[in-house]
């Protein structure tokens, strides 16, 4: 979470047409070349085998190294059998990978951590599929201990009743050491489901895992199902589900989400981590995937905006450059008539942008309303933020 001197140096800008998206931060930087998951040490990886050596030095157990910046922060797993999907989703959410080049993965034979900054640092680890993490052999807690949630992608167009064991046998053994766990299905590669039968598939094995798990005595268990593909928004819409289920203070900010959807008339209010495109919250009316899309996209403009006209170039002391900030003002852009929507932005601090958007075509006067209604859930916000 980014800390007050943080927020005030940010200089995050934007204005309306054209708009523009400084900053003088480094990671923001990064972040806006798609630069800001870390994949945390290539040799802190889990040597996959539960007859790994590493269990010898204190630090290691199984052969997870664990480095004192990866302990502290809520864990995300992604398991599935092979080629599920697992670094695809990775890649495509959080290292700009265009979903075809996908293709071109190998399999993983590590557990990739990768590390995230943003208003929640949090990791996401990618374990390899072919690894049994049941066995008796493997140190559980090194694994599972403090993860937040873990999701299953289970590949929907392949034959999935082995898949369904597994996850039903990996739920049931992990809900008795580590309950605290929530748990995803990512029903993945729907785009290759035909459509006649596609809906009749996902409710097939959201069944199948939902009856398993009641016969293994989970009446209750924590599991929610999505179905996803990288080819479209779907993967963002899960992926902002699960980290939502991470964040404390959710209630709170969809409580004041619909309070600004009432006050501006908005349709959706979204509040977005602007380089992932996740939404971390947003009202509680029902979601279109459209408009998620169109609000993505349009955070996408401003963030490319940004590159190209964001900066003005100063020089330090020492000759290097710098991007200089020119204004403290929050971000903010505007524009009306797309695809019959109206588009309403600001940056609420360093890592998270509010968007709204509305059915109709808003005019120049009524946004400074919208304006100062908007400021004022930006403080408020702020204020939870800091308190988080
Ligand atoms: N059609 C389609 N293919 C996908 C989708 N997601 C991933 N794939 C493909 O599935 C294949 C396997 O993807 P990976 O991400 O390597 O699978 P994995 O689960 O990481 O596999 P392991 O490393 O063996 O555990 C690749 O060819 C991807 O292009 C999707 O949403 N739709």
């Amino acid at each position: 979470m980014s800390s007050e001197s943080e927020e005030s140096q940010s200089g995050v800008e934007v204005r309306k047409a054209p708009s523009t998206l400084r900053s003088d931060n480094p990671s923001v930087a990064n972040s806006a070349l798609g630069n800001y998951m870390t994949i945390e040490s290539d040799e802190n990886l889990l040597v996959a085998s539960a007859s790994s050596e590493a269990s010898s030095t204190a630090s290691q157990s199984n052969g997870i190294i664990h480095t004192e910046h990866s302990e502290h922060k809520p864990r995300l797993l992604l398991m599935g059998l092979k080629r599920s999907g697992k670094s695809s989703i990775s890649n495509v959410v959080f290292h700009k990978m265009a979903p075809h080049e996908t293709l071109f993965l190998e399999a993983t034979t590590q557990i990739k951590k990768d590390s995230m900054r943003s208003f929640m640092d949090f990791q996401v680890w990618d374990l390899p599929g072919q690894i049994d993490y049941l066995d008796q052999s493997f140190d559980a807690d090194s694994i599972f201990g403090g993860v937040g949630a873990m999701i299953w992608v289970l590949d929907a167009q392949d034959n999935y009743m082995e898949a369904i064991v597994r996850l039903t046998e990996t739920i049931v053994h992990l809900q008795q050491s580590f309950p605290e766990i929530k748990y995803s299905v990512f029903i993945h590669k729907t785009d290759s489901l035909a459509e006649d039968y596609r809906e009749d598939i996902i409710r097939d094995i959201t069944q199948r895992v939902s009856d398993d798990l009641f016969d293994a005595g989970l009446e209750n268990p924590p599991v929610s199902f999505y179905p996803t593909s990288i080819y479209d928004y779907g993967i963002f819409e899960a992926f902002s589900k699960v980290i939502q289920s991470l964040i404390p203070q959710l209630p709170v900010f969809e409580a004041l989400l619909n309070t600004i959807t009432a006050s501006c008339r908005f349709e959706k209010v979204y509040l977005f981590d602007v380089l992932s495109k996740i939404y971390i919250a947003s009202d509680t009316s029902a979601a279109e995937l459209a408009t998620y899309g169109l609000c993505s996209d349009y955070i996408d403009v401003i963030v490319d905006l940004s590159e190209v006209y964001g900066w003005e170039r100063g020089r330090k002391d020492d000759g290097s450059k710098r991007a200089k900030d020119i204004s403290k003002q929050s971000a903010e852009s505007f524009i009306s008539n797309v695809k019959g929507y109206s588009l309403y932005l600001r940056e609420i601090n360093t890592y998270l942008a509010l968007v709204g958007i509305s059915k109709e075509a808003r005019f120049e006067p009524e946004k400074a309303l919208v304006d100062y209604n908007v400021q004022a859930l930006q403080k408020t916000l702020k204020k939870v933020l800091r308190r988080g």
